[in-house]
């Protein structure tokens, strides 16, 4: 797998990310929508049995052991996942699956042991993490995740809800040509009542995907971390990451220095290199121009649902 495909941007580089997979880490097996993998048990919504070889246990295999993630980036989709996951990799005692696996949203059926199977090998004290934004508003993630371990770590990395709305657009756009324009997307009947059906509004309802994670973890779980903030201060959000995650805080400033060019952090040397390089180009996208009226509606709309939030979590994202 070309670093390049992770790395996308260097000064004087290009090119993209492309599948979203990262430095080094196999992709995970290929099955066609709607075949099973073979023999593998399917996951159970217990806890899985302790037994040598059962899907709880660590599976031996080269050096270290396949374990499941300790800890979890489950969303939010253009929050910032892929840089803050990236940024975790520089750490030593953090080995993560590059791709995103999708496993508790669209692959649970092809069972636990399946989704170990994906993992990176770590030895002891090394955190297993993977990232799928997708998991914050799927409505089974939690349940299944508890089920997995009820001692799961969960990091959602969250974004002004209009902005992230309109990177989701983007992101449609780029692969849709001919796509409707944004404001025709977001409110219904013209300039009617907002569309909560359209998902680049309704990921942003953090509030409500939250209190479905709250009916099985506790707060205590949960890291919030500031999208904006990642790209302003990326060393101090990666502190807090460490932190929560029991690390020492070997991810510092001397990491990252800021790209004019690309308009974002970069890394002054990415894992397992010496040279500097930025996400790829799918990362920090330029945004289509969405009229401030569209833009100011939004923030009206988002406002109730932002300070509740800011209330669950104890925290002031600064988006009103
Ligand atoms: N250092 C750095 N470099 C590039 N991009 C950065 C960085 N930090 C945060 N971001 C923001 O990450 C946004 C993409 O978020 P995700 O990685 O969560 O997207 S995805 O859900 O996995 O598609 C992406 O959104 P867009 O700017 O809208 O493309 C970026 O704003």
């Amino acid at each position: 797998m070309s670093r390049s495909l992770a790395w996308g941007y260097e000064p004087g580089g290009g090119g993209d990310w492309g599948t979203g997979r990262a430095l080094g880490v196999p992709a995970p097996p290929q099955v066609p929508p709607g075949a099973r993998a073979p023999a593998v048990p399917a996951a159970r919504a217990t806890s899985p049995a302790r037994r040598p070889g059962a899907p709880g246990l660590p599976v031996a295999s080269g050096s270290g052991l396949r374990r499941f993630p300790q800890a979890l980036i489950v969303g939010v989709k253009k929050g910032g996942t892929r840089a803050l996951l990236e940024f975790l990799r520089l750490h030593p005692d953090v080995r993560a699956l590059g791709s995103e696996p999708h496993f508790f949203d669209r692959c649970y059926d092809r069972g636990l042991a399946w989704y170990r199977s994906l993992m990176p090998r770590t030895l002891d004290g090394q955190i297993t993490m993977e990232k799928t934004p997708s998991y914050f508003v799927t409505q089974e993630a939690p349940r299944r995740i508890h089920s997995m371990s009820p001692d799961t770590k969960l990091i959602v990395v969250v974004r002004n809800p209009v902005t992230r709305a309109i990177s989701d657009y983007a992101q449609t756009l780029s692969k849709t040509p001919g796509l409707p324009s944004f404001r025709a997307l977001a409110f219904r009947h013209g300039l009617g009542p907002v569309d909560t059906a359209w998902s680049a509004i309704r990921i942003g309802l953090y509030a409500q995907h939250l209190e479905n994670w709250l009916r099985y973890f506790p707060l205590s779980h949960f890291l919030f971390v500031s999208g904006e903030r990642l790209v302003s201060d990326p060393a101090g959000e990666v502190g807090r990451v460490q932190d929560f995650l029991g690390l020492k805080r070997v991810v510092t400033d001397k990491h990252f220095y800021f790209n004019a060019t690309k308009g974002f952090p970069c890394l002054k040397k990415a894992q397992g290199s010496s040279r500097p390089r930025c996400l790829g180009k799918s990362k920090g996208r330029p945004h289509p121009r969405v009229p401030q009226a569209v833009v100011q509606r939004l923030q009206d709309f988002y406002r109730p649902f932002n300070r509740k939030f800011y209330q669950m979590t104890s925290q002031d994202f600064g988006w009103d």
